[in-house]
Parts: structure tokens; sequence; C-alpha cells
């Protein structure tokens, strides 16, 4: 089987990268790979081991003792770090206020792009799809299909509040847009690069996005590779 090809899709928190892109990888009968969740549980391993994700210094020694395991099966989300399942955890707000400062140390961002080139490269899809933040400018920036979703910031924090049922909305709304702005700064995942196309799902629903994502990968993706099942 030749190399998959990568179908990279980038974009702001609660744009929906996540749970469309694995919507897309299973209609289509492709891997899927969450980029977040390897910063995510590098944070958590930071903080598990008492350290804080600012202090540069904890969080390369940190990465230097990462076993950290993820599968590229969209209807298999699990996280391991060791032998500590940390799906949920990694989801926690804790861990969203602390995963920016891991993503800011650049020799951490080269370690785990490795691994993301890595896994893709050993994957046994025709295609992966990737999500992520760099996935479009950095990691695979000569993949077939590349993809900014972007949403309304408010729409964004909405669908995020929604989604971790919260109680106060508000705070929701500020961690969000506050990692935004931190995330920004290391990788501008705001702006479309040369040939990345932008999916807004402002005033899409969830199928009408998904929808919307296939349409680019059908315009885009090279016919001979494209997976069965999908004309
Ligand atoms: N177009 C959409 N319309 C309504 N809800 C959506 C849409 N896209 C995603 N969602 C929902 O918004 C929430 C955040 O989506 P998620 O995939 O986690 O975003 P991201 O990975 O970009 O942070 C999830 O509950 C998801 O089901
Ligand atoms: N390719 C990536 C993916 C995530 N990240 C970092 O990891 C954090 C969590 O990513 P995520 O995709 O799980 O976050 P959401 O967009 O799902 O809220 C982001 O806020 C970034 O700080 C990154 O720097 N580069």
């Amino acid at each position: 089987m030749t190399d998959p090809f990568i179908v990279a899709i980038d974009g702001p928190a609660g744009s929906g990268k996540s749970s469309v892109s694995k919507a897309v990888a299973r209609r289509l009968g492709y891997g899927f790979l969450d980029t977040g969740a390897a910063y995510r549980a590098l944070a958590w391993h930071v903080l598990d081991r008492g350290a804080e994700t600012a202090d540069e210094e904890a969080v390369l020694a940190a990465a230097a003792d990462f076993p950290f395991g993820q599968g590229l099966d969209p209807d298999d989300r699990r996280v391991h770090v060791g032998d500590v399942d940390v799906t949920t955890a990694i989801r926690e707000p804790r861990v969203s206020g602390a995963v920016s400062g891991v993503a800011r140390v650049p020799a951490v961002r080269a370690q785990v792009n490795d691994a993301f080139r890595r896994i893709v490269a050993e994957a046994a899809y025709p295609a992966v799809v990737v999500e992520g933040r760099d996935i479009t400018t950095v990691v695979a920036p000569d993949a077939p299909v590349r993809i900014l979703l972007t949403a309304a910031p408010e729409v964004r924090a909405a669908r995020r509040a929604a989604e971790l049922d919260a109680e106060d909305a508000g705070a929701v709304a500020a961690a969000l847009h506050r990692r935004d702005a931190t995330d920004s700064a290391v990788v501008d995942f705001l702006t479309a690069a040369e040939g990345v196309e932008v999916v807004d799902s402002t005033d899409l629903d969830f199928e009408a996005t998904i929808d919307a994502v296939i349409t680019v990968i059908e315009r885009r993706a090279p016919e001979a590779q494209r997976g069965a099942g999908n004309g």
C-alpha cells in the first residue's frame, strides 16, 4: 500500500475539528489523528509529575519520559500515558488551562510532530484525517487536502459550553478565547495559508459541516488514492 495521504484540518477551539474530522474519517474509511490529544496528554503528564507547564525545564523533562499511546481508529479515542488511560482527564478544564504552556515549547513541537508523521506513515489506511493547529502549515504543508475549519468566536464558545454541559458558559468562553490568543501567538491557525481552503461552520449544522469537508476532499484528493466506498 502506498503511504496514506493526509487530510489536514486546522482551526481554533470549538470549531468542530475533532468531531467533524472523526465523522469524516469514519464515513470515508480513513484514519483519524487528534494531535491536540498529544499536547493535552503531555500537559497532564507534567501536572501528574507535580510540575507546572509554565516551567519549560519541567515540560522538557516530562517530554523526555512520555510513554504516550494513541490510535487512528475514528471509533476509539482512547489515549494512554504509560498504562494510565487519560482519555477523560485530558479534557478537564485544568488540563485545557495548562496545555498552551506545553504547546509553546519548540522542542516539544518538533518531538510530537515527528511522532505524528511517523504514525501516519505507518497507518493501514488509504488516508488519515489529521486535525490540530499547524497541520496545514508545519506537519503536512504538502498534503493534497488542507482545510481551515472555523466558526464565529461566540458560536465556538457556545458549542464548547454545551459540550462541557458547563454551568458558567461565560467562564468557558473566556478560557477558550484566552487559549486561542495564546495558541495563535505560537502558530497562526486563524489565517488560511496559501492553498488552504476555509470551511466556516458558523451557519452550518454538524452534518452540513461534514458534507462541506467531504466536498473539499472529493475536489482535492487524488482520485486513485481514495478509500473504498466513497465514489
Ligand atoms: N457545525 C456544528 N454545528 C453544531 N455543533 C457542532 C458543529 N461542529 C461541531 N459541533 C459540536 O461542537 C462541540 C465542539 O466540537 P469539537 O469537535 O470538540 O471542536 P474542536 O475540536 O475544534 O475544539 C462538539 O460538541 C461538537 O459536536
Ligand atoms: N497541532 C496542535 C494541536 C494542539 N495544540 C495545542 O493543544 C491544545 C489542545 O488542542 P485541542 O485540539 O485538543 O483543543 P480544542 O481545539 O479541541 O479545544 C491547543 O489549545 C494548543 O495549545 C497545538 O499547539 N498544536
